[in-house]
């Protein structure tokens, strides 16, 4: 069910900080910031290649990531992103599992304008999951 692994997202307390230290200290070009309320974040990519780094900053006050960088002031890894090809019968299949689909269990468009939903990370070994459907 499971295709590549789309990015790995950080959490950061500031987005224009933790681009500048990837671009500065590692040497790469982030994309500009993308404010997407719908999610509560605003987001930065980086492609390194093999998969893509998503930084994630909060925004407004009911971000999902609030709660995540109270525990976590400086940011930390926050969740994978796996690519399927049919994101309603993966969902569908995941919940005759048995885990647990965060939000109303309706896929949202996510960053890259594709269907995204997420993963309770109580149900998958203490990280939360994306999947986006390709
Ligand atoms: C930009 C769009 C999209 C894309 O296209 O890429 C994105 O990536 S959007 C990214 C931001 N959106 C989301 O994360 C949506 C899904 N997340 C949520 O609904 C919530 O963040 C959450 C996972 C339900 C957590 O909510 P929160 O209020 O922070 O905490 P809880 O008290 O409900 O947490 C329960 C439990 O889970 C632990 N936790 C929380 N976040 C994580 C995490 N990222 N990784 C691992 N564990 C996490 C939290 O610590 C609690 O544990 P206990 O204290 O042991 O109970
Ligand atoms: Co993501």
């Amino acid at each position: 069910m499971l295709g590549r692994l789309n990015h790995v997202a950080i959490a950061v307390p500031d987005l224009a900080a933790a681009v500048a230290l990837y671009r500065t200290t590692l040497g790469v070009e982030p994309s500009d910031p993308q404010a997407l309320p719908e999610h509560g974040v605003t987001v930065a990519f980086v492609d390194v290649g093999n998969t893509k780094i998503e930084f994630l900053e909060p925004l407004g006050e009911d971000s999902p990531i609030l709660g995540f960088l109270a525990n976590y002031p400086a940011g930390g890894m926050h969740h994978l992103c796996y690519e399927v090809e049919d994101i309603i019968a993966a969902r569908d299949h995941l919940t005759e599992q048995g885990a647990r689909i965060l939000g109303d269990g309706e896929p949202k468009i996510g960053a890259h304008g594709k269907p995204v939903l997420f993963l309770h990370p109580k149900d998958f070994n203490g990280t939360l999951i994306e999947l986006e459907q390709v």
